[in-house]
């Protein structure tokens, strides 16, 4: 995993303050269920990474944890308070939708004059600086600038409010990867700046990207919390097994298989431990983030373990 730009968790000796904290979160419309009993905490100063396929509920649990949508059961705290749209509660919170919501005709300058009318804590200089460091021109409608040159716009914006919780709804999706770069240094300058001050909520299909940068995971499959918690400890807990085509009864009793492949000759398995792995029929290695977020969306056997020969076997 690269470390390059990863923050520095804030060690505290005190308990951890929560930043978000929810507890059987569910939000039902009527024609399906978008979030089904999700239950997740984000400690204060985390950069969490929200994954999940499409239609897993994303969009519908940053939504109601800025009050945007209403809960049908379960609740949730943000910053100790209960979401709702009002703007004591929506002071502290900056939120960039997955569109980008601007005004097209406006530039980036009016909408940051506006924002100087309607918060308390606006930090304008900080985003115009930001903004001319990237060669976003601040005087042009918005409307005519790129996708990237928008998405920093927002992101400008939504930094300017000097938030204590970011929620990102796929800021990057749309953005090549300099821009995605750049997009992403900004997010890590901000945290930095903040000195733990700061929660972010990104949620995005680019795992590469989000290993970079984040140090905590939301996964989301079927409208259903599948993981959550530091990726470090995530990914101690997981392990990959290549094996021979046989019985698995014995691994399934002592682990938790979370994903299984099987071919004639050979068994790959991703497990969550539950103690040491003692079948020496079994190869053990490390799981990458991409490969563990694949494994509970259900995806194929992760294609890198295929050079771990099964014991016993010719390759
Ligand atoms: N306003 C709504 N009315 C009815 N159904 C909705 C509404 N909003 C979302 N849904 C449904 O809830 C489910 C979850 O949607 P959501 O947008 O939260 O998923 P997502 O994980 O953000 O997906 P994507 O990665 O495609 O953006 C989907 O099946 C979606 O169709």
């Amino acid at each position: 995993m690269s470390a390059a730009i990863k923050p520095v968790p804030v060690e505290s000796a005190a308990v951890e303050t929560m930043a978000i904290e929810t507890s059987g979160l569910t939000k039902r419309y009527r024609r399906g269920t978008a979030l089904s009993d999700c239950t997740i905490t984000v400690p204060e100063g985390r950069i969490s990474a929200l994954v999940g396929p499409n239609g897993a509920g994303k969009s519908t649990l940053l939504r109601l944890l800025t009050g945007l949508a209403r809960p049908t059961g379960g609740s949730a705290h943000v910053l100790g308070g209960v979401p709702r749209q009002d703007p004591a509660f929506l002071a502290d919170i900056g939120y960039l939708a997955q569109d980008v919501p601007l005004y097209r005709r406006l530039s980036a300058d009016d909408h940051l004059r506006a924002g100087a009318h309607l918060n308390r804590r606006w930090d304008g200089a900080s985003a115009r600086v930001r903004l001319r460091q990237l060669d976003v021109p601040l005087d042009r409608a918005v409307g005519t600038l790129s996708g990237g040159q928008r998405a920093q716009v927002g992101l400008a914006l939504a930094l300017a409010k000097r938030p204590r919780l970011l929620l990102l709804d796929e800021p990057v999706a749309a953005l090549d990867p300099l821009a995605r770069r750049h997009f992403l240094a900004t997010l890590t300058s901000a945290l930095a700046e903040a000195e733990g001050r700061l929660t972010i909520v990104l949620s995005s299909h680019l795992i590469v990207d989000l290993e970079r940068i984040c140090d905590h995971l939301i996964l989301l499959a079927e409208s259903r919390v599948q993981l959550c918690g530091e990726i470090d400890e995530l990914l101690a807990e997981h392990t990959v097994l290549v094996g021979p085509s046989k019985d698995t009864g014995p691994i399934e009793r002592a682990h938790t298989i979370v994903h299984a492949t099987r071919t004639p000759r050979q068994t790959t398995l991703v497990i969550r431990r539950g103690g040491p792995v003692i079948d020496p029929a079994y190869q053990a290695e490390d799981i990458s983030l991409e490969d563990l977020v694949l494994a509970y969306m259900g995806a194929a056997a992760p294609a890198a373990y295929a050079h771990l020969s099964t014991v016993g076997e010719e390759q």
